[in-house]
């Protein structure tokens, strides 16, 4: 891309000169979104979405279900917001040859492949540039080992990939390598319950990455009558079984919330996020805990606002296994008055991009001292300014930036546009945040 390009495409970050004082209606979350999408194909009746989250990232894995027999029809709800009514995929009908496309989606491209191992057809996976880059051998090895036909078309471990589903799977034991990424065991529970003889499930020595984001997982099966145990703190087994149909209706994405609560912090002002849930599996749960070790005040309102008041210092945090988190806690950091250390994140090299290098490069190219660990960054503070802040095709390097703009003049964000993934409004959004400040009466 030459420098013009890179201008013309770029989005100046609004920096407003007063503290930011508004609401934020925060789109549904994609984690739990496309969880509920796959069950649904897989569960034993038609099941309803309310809330559904409207960006990329739905529509690949609507797409892929759909391409694999599933019916999903989708209208606004009384809110405007989207409303999703699915009839279950026939596991029986041949599809043939099918392209499915998982854009730069974790879900999609993780999740998608075990459920076409179920179904009957030859499955073809692909991807944006960077989804090739994006590892899946411990999803192919997986299927390997439950006798699944897989064809790799490029280099072994990544993307294009033809799943030959042969209509069922036996199940049985099988060990993962989860320190890629939880996605690698998470695609293995969601169709557990559907194959044969149900299936016991071990995390391979080493780290397991976002944990959490496997207990949402198990929670969601849990509550949709799936009977899962864990014979060791290592291990899941799930029964065979059937997966209740549902009727439920999203939460906002915490994780998506980062940015605007950040903007609370960034500017000492105060940003109210309504919705919040007072019990989740959702990991953006934790900016609770983050945002007061660093100084804000936070009220979990009765009717359910999270209301985040920065303060006139932001304080640094060691904070480990920050998992999606850790792009936005990162700018955070890098606004603070001391120093932070963001650790047991290794694994972000094989997100959207290589968060961590990403991360060290464009805070460094502002002024930034930010130092690259095996494992994770440590940020120490230093004056910012300006300058052109490269995304790398990651939606949360563009919220990062943004973060950066709203303290530090003159941040232009390459590619706004790839917010899209998970919320496409983003843009209006923070317009609309950075300009709400109240001048003091
Ligand atoms: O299962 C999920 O919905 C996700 C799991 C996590 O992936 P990793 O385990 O690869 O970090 C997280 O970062 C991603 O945004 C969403
Ligand atoms: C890692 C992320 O996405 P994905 O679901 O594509 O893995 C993310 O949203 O931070």
């Amino acid at each position: 891309m030459s420098s013009k390009d890179t201008l013309d495409t770029t989005w100046e970050a609004p920096c407003p000169t007063l503290p930011v004082d508004g609401t934020v209606i925060v789109p549904a979350s994609k984690s739990l979104t496309n969880r509920y999408l796959l069950l649904a194909a897989l569960a034993d009746g038609p099941s309803r979405i309310s809330n559904a989250l409207d960006s990329r990232d739905s529509d690949l894995m609507i797409g892929a279900l759909r391409a694999l027999g599933t019916g999903i029809e989708s209208s606004q709800g009384p809110d405007g917001t989207m409303e999703l009514r699915i009839t279950p995929m026939d596991l029986d009908s041949d599809m043939g040859h099918v392209d499915i496309d998982c854009g730069l989606a974790g879900t999609v491209m993780r999740f998608v492949p075990p459920l076409a191992a179920l179904a009957r057809g030859s499955f073809a996976f692909d991807g944006d540039p960077h989804a090739r880059l994006r590892p899946m051998a411990p999803v192919f090895t997986a299927l390997s080992d439950l006798s699944v036909g897989i064809t790799e078309h490029g280099e072994a471990g990544l993307l294009p990939a033809t799943v030959h589903g042969g209509g069922s799977l036996a199940g049985g034991k099988i060990t993962v390598d989860a320190s890629g990424s939880s996605q690698f065991i998470s695609a293995l529970l969601l169709v557990a319950a559907r194959t044969e003889n149900g299936m016991e499930i071990i995390a391979a020595d080493g780290r397991i990455a976002s944990p959490d984001h496997i207990e949402m997982t198990v929670d969601t099966l849990r509550e949709l009558g799936v009977e899962i145990t864990r014979p060791t703190a290592r291990s899941w087994k799930v029964e065979p079984g059937t997966i209740s149909a549902f009727e439920r209706t999203m939460e906002p994405d915490l994780s998506n919330a980062g940015p605007f609560l950040a903007a609370a912090m960034a500017t000492a002002g105060t940003v109210r996020i309504p919705h919040w849930p007072t019990s989740t599996t959702q990991v953006g749960d934790q900016w609770r805990e983050i945002l007061t070790r660093m100084g804000a005040i936070i009220t979990h309102h009765d009717d359910g606002t999270l209301e985040v008041t920065g303060p006139q210092e932001i304080s640094g945090i060691d904070y480990p296994e920050a998992s999606e988190l850790a792009p936005t806690l990162a700018a955070i950091c890098a606004l603070a008055t001391g120093p932070s250390r963001l650790t047991g994140i290794s694994h972000l090299r094989g997100h959207e991009t290589d968060r961590l290098a990403a991360l060290a490069k464009e805070f460094n190219n502002l002024g930034g001292n930010v130092t690259e660990l095996d494992d994770g960054l440590e940020i120490t503070p230093a004056p910012l300014h300006g300058g052109v802040f490269e995304t790398y095709a990651d939606h949360r390097m563009a919220t990062a930036a943004a973060v950066i703009g709203l303290a530090v003049p003159g941040v232009q964000v390459v590619d706004i546009a790839t917010t899209a993934k998970t919320m496409p409004h983003f843009p209006a959004l923070w317009t609309t945040l950075a300009a709400s400040g109240k001048a003091a009466s």
